[in-house]
């Protein structure tokens, strides 16, 4: 076969694969071919291989029946200088469902091509070195992203911020690395290993804070899975009604009978171009049954874990708010005092309350004061997730290897002076090697099918 000596570069797959990479319902749909058959896949449709890199029209036909199927464009990237890294094809064609079924069934006749798994393409071009883990990570999120905020994040982490960042800190590491096992090379003369140590520490000190300050750095993440807004307060304070009136649908029940919400219910908004979720929970008060303290517990974990508690009083009844709420919230986490049902109350102000940050007058049935309070709220988030584009350890997965290699520094550290060279050597290697497998340059072969699953096909 003549396409044999075209076909450059397979180092990793046998299979062509080959799926739609457009979305659904496009006036043109774009199908992706990658892998050694490629070049001979878009042959046997088109008749022929297209200039590299450059769209040219192309008739298409099945090759088992020389039937027309359509008239697009083809183009052709050879291996290694393509996404994937292998041979690569395009076809752009016309996007109606029935098209798109048969110029795939054309494809899949062609020997040794099949249909791309879930985010196949994007793991064939990481196994190529063409992205590291966290660039592949920052494209499955830049194809999910809802938010102007998250679209920035995700972007930087797919073209290559966190990676760079990582990279750094291991070439850090590598640097101490060389100057202990120096040591260890020169043991027989008494200076050299003492000296050598002592040189390597102030590298490691240096990549122990840095990694530190990146796990304390929670903005990039807040900024993912969007910034958590906990609305808390006495039964029947109104809570439920303020969610529904935030999210603008009934999202959670209201009713008079004090204790109606008893799960912890999640809504999400785009407020000002940043993910918000803002969470109902159960009145907090002695409570009266099983469900309800079940309710009341699940309320205190996520209230301990919002970025944010807007605390909601009732000013109908009278009564101050009391002294600061028995919750705790999570650590630099602000505290709100929305002081609610002001249409029933005067004068319609919300109370003093020292231990709040900021006061709201509201009320959630008639909306008064919303506007206000829902500027508040994005001004607050704009502000949290200022500077969250900046290398961010943004997935459970970055803090996991982040916290493994903060481990071993510290063990190193703390016995500097005791431990031999081969001991400290042993957990600068150990460091270097959790460092690595955040960016997949060292065994992450059980990490793979997590992180690409999260792909569409034809990505
Ligand atoms: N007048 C007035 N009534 C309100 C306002 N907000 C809520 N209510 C009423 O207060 C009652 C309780 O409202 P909910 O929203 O269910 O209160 P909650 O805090 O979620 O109550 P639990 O889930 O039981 O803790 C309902 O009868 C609401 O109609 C308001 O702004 N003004
Ligand atoms: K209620
Ligand atoms: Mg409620």
């Amino acid at each position: 076969m003549s396409s044999q000596q075209e076909s450059t570069n397979s180092r990793v797959a046998d299979a062509t694969i080959a799926a739609v990479s457009s979305g659904s319902g496009g006036a043109v749909a774009v199908i992706r071919i990658s892998g050694p058959a490629a070049g001979e896949a878009v042959r046997a449709l088109t008749g022929r291989l297209p200039e590299p890199r450059r769209a040219s029209l192309a008739r298409l036909a099945d090759p088992r029946t020389g039937e027309r199927l359509d008239e697009g464009l083809a183009l052709w990237f050879p291996g290694p200088r393509s996404a994937t890294g292998e041979d690569m094809a395009e076809l752009q064609i016309h996007g109606g469902r029935a098209t798109v079924a048969a110029v795939l069934a054309a494809l899949f006749a062609v020997p040794g091509v099949r249909p791309a798994e879930r985010g196949e393409f994007t793991r064939r071009a990481f196994l190529n070195g063409r992205m590291d883990l966290t660039e592949a990570e920052g494209l499955a999120d830049l194809i999910a992203a809802e938010t102007e905020g998250q679209r920035r994040l995700a972007f930087a982490h797919a073209f290559g911020h966190l990676g760079r960042q990582v990279e750094g800190w291991r070439a850090r590491l590598i640097r101490a690395m060389a100057l202990v096992e120096a040591g260890i090379d020169f043991a027989d003369e008494d200076d050299v290993p003492a000296e050598a140590r002592a040189l390597a520490r102030p590298n490691v000190e240096a990549l122990l804070g840095a990694l530190e300050a990146a796990l304390a750095d929670r903005r990039g993440a807040m900024v993912r899975e969007g910034a958590a807004i906990a609305i808390a307060g006495r039964p029947n304070a109104g809570k439920s009604s303020l969610i529904n009136a935030l999210a603008a649908r009934d999202v959670a029940i209201v009713s008079d009978e004090p204790g109606t919400t008893r799960d912890v219910l999640e809504v999400a908004l785009d407020l000002g171009g940043q993910k918000v979720t803002l969470i109902d929970t159960a009145g907090l008060r002695e409570a009266e049954g099983k469900v309800e303290a079940e309710g009341i517990r699940r309320a205190r974990v996520r209230i301990a874990q919002a970025d944010l508690v807007l605390w909601v009083h009732d000013v109908s009844t009278g009564a101050p708010p009391q002294a600061r709420p028995d919750i705790d919230a999570g650590e630099g986490a602000g505290l709100w005092l929305l002081a609610n049902k002001i249409d029933a109350a005067s004068p319609g102000v919300a109370p003093e309350a020292e231990w709040a940050t900021r006061r709201f007058a509201v009320s959630a049935r008639d909306g008064l004061g919303l506007e206000g309070l829902t500027e508040a709220l994005a001004v607050f988030v704009a502000e949290r997730a200022r500077g969250a584009e900046h290398p961010a350890l943004i997935r459970e997965r970055h803090r996991t290897s982040a916290q493994e290699a903060a481990g071993h520094l510290r063990a190193a550290l703390a016995e500097w002076a005791t431990l031999d060279d081969e001991l400290i050597a042993e957990e600068l290697r150990l460091a270097g090697r959790a460092l690595g497998r955040m960016t997949g340059s060292i065994g992450v072969e059980d990490l793979l099918d997590v992180v690409f699953r999260e792909f569409c096909i034809g990505k």
